[in-house]
């Protein structure tokens, strides 16, 4: 298989010497492997034949030898298809082939067809002889006493590798190892070099980064220049300082852009098994995919990057000072340690600078924020202008909704809804209605833990939803992640609670809204305090003004006539009680008159009196306007309203015209009455009453109750102290007294003087049945004070019915008694609006039985139609 060279060489001695020569001045000029591969071809061709050449060198580490020098456009094997396997391969030293080199003196060669199908001979001599090469030509290239490589010299016609030819490569063998050690020396000085100026680039590249898009433009071009198979992603770890998400990436084979959004999304749990192996090793680390997926690590991760083609990747930490910033994970299989930990130092203090950037943008947007609210909400005075800042507020921080805010109530027990966002739960409004006017107190386990707690409770929903919670179930129909339940509370005092909802929301931004939220709410609580003190002031101002016109009015009231002597005898007993008292009589006889004089001897007298006349008010307001209402008891009811038994707490109220009282309210009034205690509508809470009751009216309530218009029950607790007022016909003695009194009042009033009322008048006066009473007769002479002349009051203006009976009287004589009589029954049962018997009826005008009356009036034929008009 050896085959001895045969001399068949024309060339001299000299000749030989001088190319050697020649040549060994061309070997010291060569620098790089181009030089070589020229001296090669262009020049030790000119004076030998072969096909081509190439070197390769001895990895002493795996025992083996790899192509270094290929001497490409000359090679006849480059089309062969094993051609590019070759170029890389790693062919063993320990087979017999190169053995033979290896312990050869010199050059020795070789006939293929001699050697290239041993068993372990390697694959390259078969491909050169598949292309024609039938002889190899080899020779050994030494350094400090032990071959590097070899040089391999193929031609494809026998008889070329001449005595000449091999004396010539052996004597040049050790200049050729010098140059190829010159070469590889000088690869790696211009490697150093050039990762040198790399990272030079990469460093004045990154210190002009600002942004995160500025830091994954110059990552991805310097990396780029790696070389990496499938590309790579920096992972920044998260804020909760647990988990990991992409940062900035690149990826070779682009994957669906769902995939993409939902690995940009993604937050991967640090404690893995290999992200924080990367994190906690200060030299990078290789790994291989499948390895670590067989190894039981279960990250989302893993699977991706396997379907994406990564297989070994380098991971190495980002670190800023001691402290962990992120990893860089780069599918490349050869790793240049120093030069990655170059590139990863850069990256780490662009992304720490990145971040402390963005962190202080954070904060100045936060601030700004706050500070717009702030602004915004020192000037709502208002529930509405609250609400308008708070969504504006919410408007800014994306996804995030008012759910709910609540207020702790006076009782310091329950919570009232006060502001929320119905609008978010338009697809389940029953649901929601439900929820709102549901009972909620502090006690309640969510409400407590969110008051207990310094800065908010985060609730996820999709956990609520496994405990079955209601609330979580309106939740979640807003298709947002957490809720977030936060304390109002204005220094150490609980005053509410705040729901919101929102995927993710800043700590800092939350703890500055409640803040504030909690004091504008306090400070409009003040405030609508302060309106419905101010308007409580207003009604008792109003009261006050109507007093000290009745004090005007009616400093004295007026008559002294045997009748009024019983009234004033009943007034005094009872005035010292606290029992309810019921003023009967006729309209106009003095009732308010009387109540307002009971209230006055009485020990309440410093408070107001409450007047209500339950004749006056709408029937479906009557009870609000008694009892007080909460704000939303009913359509309309905007906000509280105080009602007239609360403002006549420890005074007393006077209950005008109680018979017009419906029997809805009747009911709720007896309970009051019973109870001494209330509920305003729409209320919970119980509020305890010291009242004083003084009621009023000119109806017949025993008739009202046999008549079922008014409660029996009722009627009871209100007869406790009856007072009846005489109708002014049968006070004869007062009116004259009554007459002076207003005779002076209203002549003051008018400007007039009246020195005298004639008696004439006054006979005039007495005789008039008066139906409207007192009253009648104070309007009597307010109207007659005009018609006075010469200060004598000799007239007043009679009602036509009173004219009418006057005339009549003219013609009395006229006309038989039954006539008379007649007439004169008529007359009166038409003053009495056609009542014949009771109270104010005409059996008592004409102080007769009622059945007398009944039998005199059927045997002077007196029917209906003749006395109602
Ligand atoms: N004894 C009296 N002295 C002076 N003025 C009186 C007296 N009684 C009644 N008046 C006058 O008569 C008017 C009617 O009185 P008051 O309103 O108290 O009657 P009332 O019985 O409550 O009437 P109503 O049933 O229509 O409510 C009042 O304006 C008052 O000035």
């Amino acid at each position: 298989m050896k085959k001895t060279s045969d001399d068949k060489s024309n060339l001299s001695l000299q000749q030989q010497g001088e190319m050697l020569l020649a040549l060994s001045d061309d070997i010291t000029r060569i620098r790089d492997k181009n030089d070589l591969i020229t001296l090669f071809k262009k020049r030790i061709k000119g004076i030998f034949y072969f096909t081509h050449t190439i070197v390769t060198l001895i990895d002493y580490k795996d025992e083996t030898y790899t192509p270094f020098l290929l001497d490409n456009d000359g090679s006849p094997i480059r089309n062969h298809t094993r051609y590019k396997e070759m170029v890389h391969a790693h062919f063993s030293l320990n087979e017999p082939f190169i053995q033979a080199v290896l312990k050869s003196e010199g050059p020795i060669s070789f006939f293929l067809a001699d050697i290239m199908d041993q068993p372990l001979s390697p694959p390259f001599l078969r491909v050169n002889y598949e292309k024609g090469v039938r002889e190899i030509l080899m020779t050994c290239l030494m350094k400090e006493g032990r071959p590097m490589g070899f040089v391999h010299i193929y031609t494809d016609k026998p008889d070329s590798f001449t005595p000449a030819f091999r004396s010539m490569i052996k004597a040049m063998a050790p200049q050729l190892s010098s140059a190829v050690s010159n070469i590889i020396k000088n690869e790696e000085l211009q490697n150093k070099e050039g990762e040198k100026s790399f990272l030079l680039e990469f460093s004045n590249n990154i210190a002009a980064v600002r942004t995160k898009e500025d830091l994954a433009l110059t990552v991805r071009a310097a990396l780029g220049k790696l070389r990496p198979r499938n590309g790579f992603v920096i992972r920044r770890i998260n804020e909760d300082n647990a988990t990991m998400s992409p940062y900035v990436y690149e990826l070779t084979n682009k994957p669906d852009p769902k995939i993409l959004r939902a690995l940009e999304n993604s937050a991967y749990p640090i404690s893995d098994g290999l992200q924080d192996r990367v994190l906690n090793s200060n030299i990078p680390m290789l790994f291989n995919v499948d390895r670590e997926i067989s190894r039981g690590i279960r990250s989302a991760y893993l699977q991706y990057w396997k379907t994406l083609g990564f297989t070994d990747i380098v991971g190495i930490r980002l670190r800023n000072g001691e402290t962990n910033l992120g990893i860089l994970f780069l599918d490349i299989d050869e790793i240049n340690i120093p030069l990655l930990q170059g590139v990863c130092s850069q990256i780490s203090i662009a992304m720490a600078n990145i971040m402390a950037n963005d962190m202080v943008t954070r904060k100045q947007d936060e601030q700004a924020f706050l500070l717009d609210f702030s602004s915004d909400i020192t000037q709502a005075r208002t529930r509405q202008d609250l609400q308008d800042a708070i969504f504006k507020v919410l408007d800014r921080t994306i996804h995030t909704k008012l759910a709910m805010l609540r207020v702790i109530d006076d009782d310091g027990i329950h919570l009232s809804p006060y502001m929320y966002d119905s609008s978010l739960f338009a697809n389940t409004p029953e649901h929601f209605e439900k929820m709102v006017h549901g009972e909620v107190t502090v006690h309640q386990p969510h409400t407590a833990q969110v008051l207990a707690s310094s800065d908010g409770v985060m609730f996820n929903i999709e956990e609520e939803l496994k405990s079955g919670s209601d609330y979580a179930k309106l939740w979640s129909s807003t298709g947002l992640k957490n809720v977030y339940g936060l304390p109002l509370r204005v220094g150490d005092k609980n005053i509410g609670t705040i729901w919101l909802l929102a995927n993710r929301l800043s700590q800092l931004i939350l703890k500055g809204i409640c803040a504030q939220i909690a004091v504008a709410i306090s400070n409009i609580q003040a405030n609508e305090k302060l309106l419905a003190y101010k308007k409580q002031l207003e009604v008792e101002n109003d009261y006050l003004k109507e007093q000290i016109k009745t004090i005007y009015n009616f400093s004295e009231i007026i008559g002294n006539g045997e009748e009024m002597q019983k009234v004033y005898r009943l007034m005094s007993l009872v005035a010292d009680s606290t029992s309810t008292v019921l003023v009967l009589g006729e309209t106009g006889t003095g009732k308010e008159l009387i109540a307002r004089a009971i209230h006055n001897a009485s020990p309440r007298k410093d408070k107001l009196m409450v007047k209500v006349n339950c004749a006056a008010m709408p029937a479906n307001l009557i009870e609000s306007e008694l009892f007080g209402h909460e704000r939303g008891a009913f359509t309309g009811a905007i906000e509280r309203r105080i009602g007239k038994f609360e403002l006549a707490n420890n005074s007393s109220i006077f209950l005008d015209e109680i018979g017009e009282l419906p029997l809805e309210a009747q009911a709720k009034l007896l309970r009051v009455i019973q109870e001494r205690e209330l509920e305003r509508l729409g209320g919970k809470q119980l509020i305890k009453l010291n009242v004083r009751l003084i009621a009023a009216t000119n109806r017949n309530l025993e008739e009202e109750v046999r008549a079922g218009r008014f409660r029996a029950d009722l009627y009871f607790r209100l007869n406790v102290f009856p007072i009846l007022l005489p109708p002014l016909r049968d006070r004869a003695a007062d009116i004259e007294p009554l007459t002076q009194f207003f005779v002076q009042k209203y002549s003051r009033n008018a400007g007039r003087k009246i020195k005298k009322v004639t008696p004439r008048l006054l006979q005039q006066l007495r005789s008039y049945t008066w139906p409207g009473n007192v009253r009648e007769l104070e309007h009597l002479v307010e109207r007659s004070i005009l018609l006075a002349t010469d200060g004598i009051l000799d007239e007043v203006y009679i009602p036509p019915s009173t004219d009418a009976s006057r005339q009549n009287a003219a013609i009395l004589l006229n006309r038989s008694l039954d006539e008379v009589e007649r007439d004169y029954i008529i007359e009166t049962l038409k003053r009495c609006a056609g009542k014949i018997s009771g109270t104010g009826s005409a059996a008592e005008v004409l102080k007769v039985p009622g059945n007398t009356l009944h039998s005199k009036m059927k045997k002077l034929g007196i029917e209906k139609r003749d006395y109602v008009v």
